[in-house]
């Protein structure tokens, strides 16, 4: 477990890296935060494309950086954007690559005015494909 003020910081900075989006076709900004289980925190936000296929979440431009910065294990992840009524979760694609680290972690949806409700992996992708489905384990 991991105290609140933890997840007061997570929440903080999930807001500032909400301001780093790149958004320019959507005008939709999102920002991530991981806490890693060694207590860093790693941001992400949304980069949008031209080609706007190529556009990456905030979720996944949080857990890339993650990875290549050399962490695997994740305790919470705090998302947000610009909706006022309402807590919005990760889209699909999110869902999938963050269920790749397992369904242990917490995830705060946040609310630009910093309020947040806790859900999970498993709420949010029930009966999930994994990597435990898989004779590899990727490594
Ligand atoms: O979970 C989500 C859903 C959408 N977006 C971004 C993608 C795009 O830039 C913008 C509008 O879809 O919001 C995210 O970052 N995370
Ligand atoms: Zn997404």
């Amino acid at each position: 477990m991991f105290m609140s003020h933890q997840v007061a910081e997570l929440v903080a900075k999930c807001l500032q890296a909400r301001d780093m989006a790149y958004c320019p076709y959507s005008q939709f900004p999102v920002g991530a935060a991981i806490l890693t289980s060694g207590g860093a925190i790693i941001t992400g936000c949304n980069v949008e494309n031209a080609s706007y296929g190529l556009t990456v979440c905030a979720e996944r431009t949080a857990i890339q950086r993650a990875v290549a910065e050399g962490h695997r294990s994740f305790t919470a992840i705090a998302v947000t954007c610009d909706i006022k009524d309402s807590f919005v979760g990760p889209c699909g694609a999110c869902r999938q690559v963050l269920m790749e680290f397992g369904t242990e972690w917490d995830i705060y949806l946040t609310k630009p005015d910093g309020s947040y409700k806790k859900t999970s992996l498993r709420e949010l992708l029930p009966l999930a494909f994994s990597p435990a489905h898989l004779a590899e384990d990727g490594n």
